[in-house]
């Protein structure tokens, strides 16, 4: 199990990324994936964005990446991805101080309760509406540089996900009493939204020198998880420091994305274990993923 489930298969790309600009976004956290996805893109060359929500973080981040690859081109940015006002601001910021994007990595995600400052239900709001708006004030930069790549980590957990319309049940806001169960529904909604979202861009991309890709990196010990239940959490720990994967593993399957030669035909599709993957039906929706992005352009005032 887990010589074959934990360890999994890793990215082979060999490839070097002097010249290139990278961001990923909540490369800060120390338990989580987006900073070894970062440290292996320094050690590779790029010059690496760090987009993090916390200024103290993001630059206890920056000096350990720069001390680990050995790179200096590493930059902290602050983005919070559950403003609009302050995605804008980031994206204006960035676009003003680098003349290039190569490889956009939507990586930040939440799996709690809330809303976004913009009355967004949490998870709706930070791991779809958010990244949607940030990839979409880029795309032109993306297109200017091209080849280049937006790769989305969304989940497996999109496969239980659903789009409801009628009710937008996606962007409902969760008040104090939700139960785990409700969280894990609108944090497997968000993950679709993820697929969905890709599926659609790949669309809008054809026929540019941009691909697309959305990926589950693997069961992976980070905290996550870290609201729920502190007695389930002391239980759960020894379980998910055993049978989950490390960051290091974790962050393999977005730098197979990132990286990996000759992929570019399956622009739009969903990756696991640095290997395609056929998804549910309900997320090839094509009708679903159009609505979707009409929705969000008008939640982010693109339309
Ligand atoms: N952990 C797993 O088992 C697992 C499984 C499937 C998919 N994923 C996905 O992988 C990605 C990374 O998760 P992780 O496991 O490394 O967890 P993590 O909690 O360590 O990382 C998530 C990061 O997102 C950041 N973040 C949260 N809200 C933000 C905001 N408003 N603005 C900017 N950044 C914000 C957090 O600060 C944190 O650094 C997420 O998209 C998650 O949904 C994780």
């Amino acid at each position: 199990y887990r010589e074959i489930v934990v360890k999994g298969k890793r990215c082979t790309s060999k490839a070097k990324l002097h010249g290139k600009t990278v961001i990923v976004t909540a490369a800060g956290s120390n338990t989580g994936i987006g900073k070894t996805t970062a440290l292996d893109l320094a050690k590779r060359g790029a010059r690496v964005i760090l987009a993090c929500r916390s200024k103290q973080r993001g630059e206890a981040a920056l000096e350990e990446i720069k001390r680990d690859s050995g790179n200096n081109q590493v930059v902290f940015m602050q983005l919070d991805l559950g403003s609009l006002k302050s995605v804008r601001s980031f994206a204006e910021n960035f676009l003003k101080s680098e003349p290039r994007l190569d490889i956009l990595i939507n990586n930040a995600g939440v799996q709690m309760q809330g809303r976004t400052a913009d009355g967004l239900g949490l998870m709706f709001g930070v791991n779809h509406i958010g990244h949607f708006l940030l990839t979409n004030l880029l795309l032109e930069q993306l297109k200017a540089c091209g080849p280049s790549r937006v790769v989305n980590v969304s989940s497996m957990a999109h496969y239980f996900g659903k789009i409801d319309f009628d009710c937008l049940n996606t962007h409902k806001a969760l008040g104090l009493g939700t139960s785990f169960m409700e969280v894990l529904q609108y944090y497997s909604d968000s993950k679709l939204c993820n697929y969905l979202f890709t599926h659609e861009l790949a669309k809008r991309l054809k026929g540019t020198n941009v691909t697309c890709y959305s990926l589950h990196p693997g069961a992976i010990n980070s905290e996550l998880a870290r609201n729920i239940n502190s007695t389930l959490q002391l239980f759960l720990k020894p379980l998910t420091a055993y049978f989950f994967k490390n960051t290091e593993q974790g962050c393999q399957t977005t730098l197979h994305c990132a990286l990996q030669e000759g992929i570019e035909p399956f622009s739009g599709r969903f990756f696991s274990n640095c290997t395609v993957k056929e998804v549910s039906d309900k997320a090839k929706d094509d009708a679903a993923s159009k609505k979707l992005w009409e929705l969000s352009e008008r939640l982010c005032g693109l339309a």
